[in-house]
């Protein structure tokens, strides 16, 4: 028998590596976003990469401009990326026709704005609010717009008007109209910035319903450190990049107590790029070069001590 040629074994391992993000129900893989406005450029996505699996609860935070809303816009199929890949629910938001851009914003993707008048139509009661978006789709369902309802806590705003509603009550309600047909993804932004802190956690508990019972994979934008600190991963963006990733588990302390327990990771690209946390380099007087060194479990990073020298 002959022997393997490279080509043969290149082709081999190309087949046993999984493509990125295969497996992933979002995925953003090098995702760039230009704005060109009056001859300026503003890049507000400069080769983001995120990964969420089916059923996920995460929350994304970041300073004002790191690109939080240009990243929603894009996944909700309002806005189109210059470059990169952006997939949802095996959806791939560049080559979309329009057509399917329509379909993929009734069906595929819900969304929540911050602004709570924005969710719904003032002049329609709660519950017509939510037979709404399944009349433009063709399956209009009261059962389902009452159990939808019911499972977020409001049945009882089912015949009120949004004006009779508190704000809380009001950004559930949106949620029963984002759920209305049984989208694969949920997408938030700043869903609890305008309401009190009670208000708050009973939009974040009604966000974990659409995740745990309906299977839905939700996304939050968010400044509410209730909501930040309540999900199980939260991805920070600076400058249009993931750069950081705060992963939540339950653990039990030595008394045997179960505590949430908190790590920060940075995110590796794949090309092997990472962002070190601005406050990091500061401390250490780090600027434009590090020198690495691997040992057998982690690599050191140390500030260029010619530099300090010169
Ligand atoms: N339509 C647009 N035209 C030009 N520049 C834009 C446009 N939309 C966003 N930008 C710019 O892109 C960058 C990212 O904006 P984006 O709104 O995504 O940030 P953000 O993280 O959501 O901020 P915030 O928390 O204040 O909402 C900013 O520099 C912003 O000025």
């Amino acid at each position: 028998m002959n022997s393997p040629t490279i080509a043969d074994l290149e082709a081999e391992a190309v087949r046993h590596k999984p493509a990125f993000g295969e497996n992933a129900h979002i995925l953003c893989d090098n995702l760039v976003r230009i704005f060109k406005t009056e001859g300026v450029e503003v890049v507000a996505l400069q080769g983001l990469d995120l990964l969420v699996d089916r059923g996920e609860l995460i929350a994304i935070v970041g300073a004002s401009g790191s690109g939080k809303s240009t990243l929603l816009n894009i996944l909700s199929g309002l806005d189109v990326p210059t470059a990169g890949v952006a997939r949802v629910a095996g959806v791939d938001l560049l080559s979309m026709s329009s057509r399917d851009r329509l379909r993929y914003r009734r069906s595929t993707v819900g969304f929540i704005w911050q602004q709570t008048a924005r969710n719904l139509l003032p002049y329609l009661s709660g519950i017509e609010n939510v037979l709404l978006p399944m009349r433009f789709a063709g399956k209009r369902s009261r059962r389902r717009a009452e159990e939808l309802l019911e499972a977020l806590g409001v049945a009882h705003c089912g015949d009120r008007r949004p004006g009779q509603m508190s704000g809380g009550q009001q950004q559930r309600v949106a949620i029963a109209v984002a759920l209305a047909n049984r989208p694969e993804v949920l997408l938030a932004d700043e869903p609890t910035g305008e309401l009190d802190s009670e208000n708050s956690a009973e939009v974040f508990k009604a966000l974990r319903t659409a995740s745990t019972e309906f299977g839905t994979t939700v996304v939050v934008v968010t400044h509410d450190d209730m909501v930040a600190g309540s999900v199980d991963r939260t991805v920070g963006i600076r400058d249009g990049r993931t750069s950081s990733e705060v992963l939540r588990r339950v653990a039990t302390d030595e008394h045997g107590r179960e505590e949430v327990v908190a790590e920060e990771y940075a995110v590796l690209d794949r090309a092997g790029r990472l962002q070190l946390p601005r406050d990091f380099m500061t401390a250490l007087n780090m600027e434009r070069r590090v020198r690495l060194e691997l040992e057998r479990d982690h690599i050191g990073v140390w500030p260029d001590q010619r530099e300090e020298r010169e």
